[in-house]
């Protein structure tokens, strides 16, 4: 492959395995990311999203598999692939003893030697994280939100190609997470392709471009958000609050077209559908043929969550 080659795929990981000891944390696991992607790595705690990304890293050694990024082998020693990659973990990892302006210098520094590069690029950094006015402060001064600010400069300083975020928001503040969120998108415009892992699916939604979900160390579904959620049953829930509900009318609204589950607890009905056009209106026509009270109704769109539920009987959250 030549210099003007364009490469297809930021990362490809064939047959995966990695075992520690005797369990199992990734098996046969495939993965590949398109530059230019925002890609998301949904699963619940101790799926193995983080063991696939060290594994990727080359920061765990692996007991099968292939991978290889911006289409050459990674190695732990793969110094030259290293200086494109930027890594932001859940957990910040930085140096107590320097200020916000050394600690991003020092992992900037890691990369770029040129110093006057160097002190652009770390303003760079600052900038966008909106740290400008903590530059001198030692990370202890900074609450939590502000840490994680830090922790982001320190793995995105030397202007990577592709960018590993690790659940980046993990107890933060619902404004931080936001800000977290827009950063990222930001980066992908200005041309970095993006792994990102969470638990959280409305984050994984509201960014990525694909999205894998994962459990116990496999490929649950691959897709968009609207390739995954077609891949389920469920098409939508209709919640209608209607205290006082008749056993027949009950029976008769269950048995409307395209219901295929419900649920009535504490005067809410909840009607599940599969398929079906004008589903909404006809609870209504009902309701209003029947003359029943009725309080708040909304219809509410299947989430990644009900895919997980639906593919392995369980939800995200457990
Ligand atoms: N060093 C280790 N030794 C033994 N087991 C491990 C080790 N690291 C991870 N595991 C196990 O491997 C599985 C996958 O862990 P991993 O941290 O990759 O999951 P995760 O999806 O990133 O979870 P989380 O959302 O909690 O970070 C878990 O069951 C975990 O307990």
């Amino acid at each position: 492959m030549n210099e003007e080659t364009v490469m297809e795929y930021a990362i490809e990981v064939k047959d995966l395995v990695k075992r520690y000891k005797d369990f199992v944390a990734l098996s046969h696991f495939d993965l590949e990311v398109k530059e230019g992607e925002i890609f998301g790595l949904l699963g619940p705690n101790g799926s193995g999203k983080t063991t696939t990304i060290n594994c990727i890293l080359s920061l765990l050694t692996y007991d099968q598999g292939d991978v290889r990024v911006f289409g050459k082998k990674m190695t732990s020693t793969s110094y030259d692939l290293k200086r494109e990659i930027g890594v932001v973990m859940q957990n910040v990892a930085v140096f107590d003893e320097m200020t916000v302006y050394e600690n991003i210098d020092y992992f900037c520094g890691l990369y770029i030697r040129d110093k006057k590069m160097r002190k652009q690029y770390v303003e760079d950094a600052i900038a966008f994280v909106e740290l400008q006015d903590y530059k001198k402060f030692l990370p202890k001064k900074l609450s939590g939100g502000l840490l994680r600010r830090l922790n982001i400069a320190c793995g995105i300083a030397h202007k990577p190609k592709l960018i590993f975020f690790d659940e980046p928001t993990v107890a933060v503040d619902p404004q931080s997470r936001n800000k977290i969120l827009e950063g990222i998108v930001e980066l992908n415009k200005k041309g970095a392709t993006i792994i990102y892992t969470s638990h959280y699916m409305e984050e994984v939604e509201q960014i990525c471009s694909r999205i894998l979900i994962m459990d116990k160390g496999q490929k649950v579904a691959l897709g968009t958000k609207e390739e995954l959620k077609k891949m389920i049953k469920k098409t939508e829930s209709i919640f209608i609050e209607a205290p006082a509900l008749t056993d027949e009318q009950l029976l008769e609204l269950r048995q409307l077209p395209h219901v295929y589950d419900s649920s009535y607890q504490d005067g809410m009905l909840k009607l599940i559908y599969s398929g079906g056009n004008h589903n909404l209106i006809r609870v209504m026509e009902y309701m209003k043929e029947h003359a029943v009270l009725f309080g708040k109704v909304y219809t509410e769109l299947p989430s990644l969550n009900d895919v997980f539920l639906e593919i392995t009987g369980k939800t995200l959250r457990d």
